[in-house]
């Protein structure tokens, strides 16, 4: 299949986007409304948006950046029954996100998109995303902050992962604009009072607007109205007072500033949202700013139909930035220099924070595969061309999936060249510890020559993956070099 601008960055980009109506990948139902609790019942007093900031946090905290170790790698999905780690949240998240996770897209890249989507569809200003985080294979380092740590030491550990004392202000007060500190987990803080029954977990919030990424959290604090700057400021118990010690720690000299910016807080967020998720391991190079594509193919493959004619097949989704103009101009796609092929939209649209999405099918035969290198996207105001191979590609209707005690994937793969492909399998597997899944490799895959169809050989290969796959695996065939020239997943 063809994914653009690359694999990675088109299925990331499809989490981020295609967020509400057709084609949605289901992320943001978790976070959608904001209030809402996708672990549990509403009635817990619990809310999934403010819970994947803490998450991050946590996992950032302990980066040391001197040596370039930790940040942002899902080592906290290890560290969860460690005292610094209370509350469900850990494990809230790692196991919603466990599907999303696949051979390109990394538990740690998930939850620093988790933190991008609360931001950006709660209100907050959109945190630009990069990709490429690798996970950690085990726990990190210890020293997330507590109520009761002192300030040197909190901010001890904020330092040791590159956040200064007015960045670490800063940074407390826009965390701490969304959710609750509970009664189940910090008894010290919140008392049972807090507790009833359409709030079980005892939540009580850190300003008036629960699920709104905003400022108030600031003015509630400076003017002692509302929720007063919530429970780590007004807690029965004086030591479980960290917020109100490390906006104090200044003399509220930050706070002060914070709550001058008005609306402005929103962009000092994303920036210091942005540094905390892009504290990675040295050894991590992230990518470019993954951004919404007005014009995107999606599931743009190569295929056989019945009669063995080669097919190319798959969706343009065309994003447009005002939701309340959905596209009406028409398209056509253009393969090679044939004649253009009207497109028209299926009736379903999508709705994200960016716009409306409508999405065109396709699917054209291939009469000439090795005059075919490009494809292109004409209308609304564009003319887009994509780049295609056909040398070899993974078969969709000749490859499945079925997981039962096992994930067995068969699958099919054509190649122009008479001789056997290089085939690389990778799932996506449970492992002991954490709930992020690890990625098993298979190289080398071995396949049998199954004959011939337009002018292509096929070879079938099977990997029984001795455990069930988490999501997402992957088939992808390599070059003599080990360089991937298509990859399916499934
Ligand atoms: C001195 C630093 C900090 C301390 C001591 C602290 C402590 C806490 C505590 C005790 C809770 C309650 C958790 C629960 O009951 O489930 C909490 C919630 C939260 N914290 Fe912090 N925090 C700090 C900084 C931050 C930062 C820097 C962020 C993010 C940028 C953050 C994000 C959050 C969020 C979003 C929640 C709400 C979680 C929910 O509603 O489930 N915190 N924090």
């Amino acid at each position: 299949a063809f994914f653009y601008p690359n694999t990675q960055a088109s299925l990331l980009e499809h989490i981020l986007v295609d967020t509400h109506g057709a084609h949605s990948s289901g992320f943001a139902d978790a976070i959608t409304p904001c209030t809402n609790y996708v672990s549990g019942n509403q009635s817990m007093g619990r809310t999934t948006a403010a819970q994947w900031i803490r998450v991050a946090f946590h996992d950032f905290v302990t980066a040391d950046v001197a040596s370039g170790t930790g940040g942002l790698d899902a080592s906290i999905g290890f560290e969860t029954l460690r005292e610094e780690n209370s509350g469900s949240a850990f494990n809230d998240s790692f196991t919603f996100f466990r599907p999303y996770v696949n051979p390109v897209i990394s538990t740690a890249d998930i939850l620093a998109l988790s933190v991008v989507m609360s931001v950006g569809n709660c209100g907050g200003a959109q945190i630009p995303f990069r990709a490429g985080r690798i996970d950690a294979t085990g726990g990190g380092a210890f020293g997330v902050p507590a109520p009761e740590t002192d300030i040197p030491t909190t901010l001890g550990f904020f330092s040791g992962a590159g956040f200064n004392q007015v960045d670490s202000i800063g940074l407390t007060a826009c965390g701490h604009t969304l959710g609750s500190v509970h009664h189940g987990g910090f008894p010290t803080v919140v008392g049972p009072e807090a507790v009833s029954s359409d709030n079980l977990a005892g939540g009580i919030h850190f300003d008036t607007t629960v699920a709104n990424f905003d400022p108030l959290v600031v003015h509630e604090y400076l003017n002692g109205t509302g929720q007063r700057g919530g429970p780590l400021v007004t807690s029965f118990n004086v030591s479980s007072r960290s917020d109100l010690r490390l906006y104090e720690s200044d003399n509220n000299l930050t706070m002060i500033a914070l709550g001058e910016q008005g609306t402005g807080f929103l962009n000092t967020c994303v920036g210091l949202l942005q540094r905390m998720i892009e504290t990675v391991p040295k050894s991590i190079v992230l990518s470019d700013v993954v951004t919404p594509m007005e014009v995107k193919p999606i599931n743009a493959s190569l295929d056989f139909d019945s009669k063995g004619n080669l097919f190319f097949s798959g969706y343009i989704r065309i994003l447009t930035p005002t939701p309340s103009s959905p596209p009406s101009a028409p398209a056509f796609l253009t393969i090679a220099s044939t004649t253009p092929i009207p497109l028209t939209p299926e009736p379903a649209q999508g709705q994200s924070i960016f716009g409306t999405t409508a999405f065109y099918p396709f699917a054209t035969k291939v009469i000439d595969a090795g005059s075919f290198a490009h494809f292109s996207v004409t209308g609304h105001g564009s003319h887009i061309t994509f780049p295609v191979q056909t040398s070899a590609f993974v078969v969709p209707s000749l490859t499945s999936v079925s997981s039962t005690s096992t994930t067995i994937l068969n699958f099919t793969v054509a190649t122009r060249s008479r001789v056997a492909p290089t085939v690389k399998v990778q799932v996506p597997v449970g492992q002991q510890g954490t709930l992020g899944p690890a990625i098993k490799t298979f190289d080398n895959v071995a396949v049998n020559n199954t004959g011939r169809k337009a002018g292509y050989e096929l070879w079938a290969g099977s990997v029984d993956v001795g455990a069930l796959a988490t999501g997402a695996l992957s088939v992808a065939i390599l070059d003599g070099e080990g360089k991937e020239v298509d990859v399916g997943f499934f």
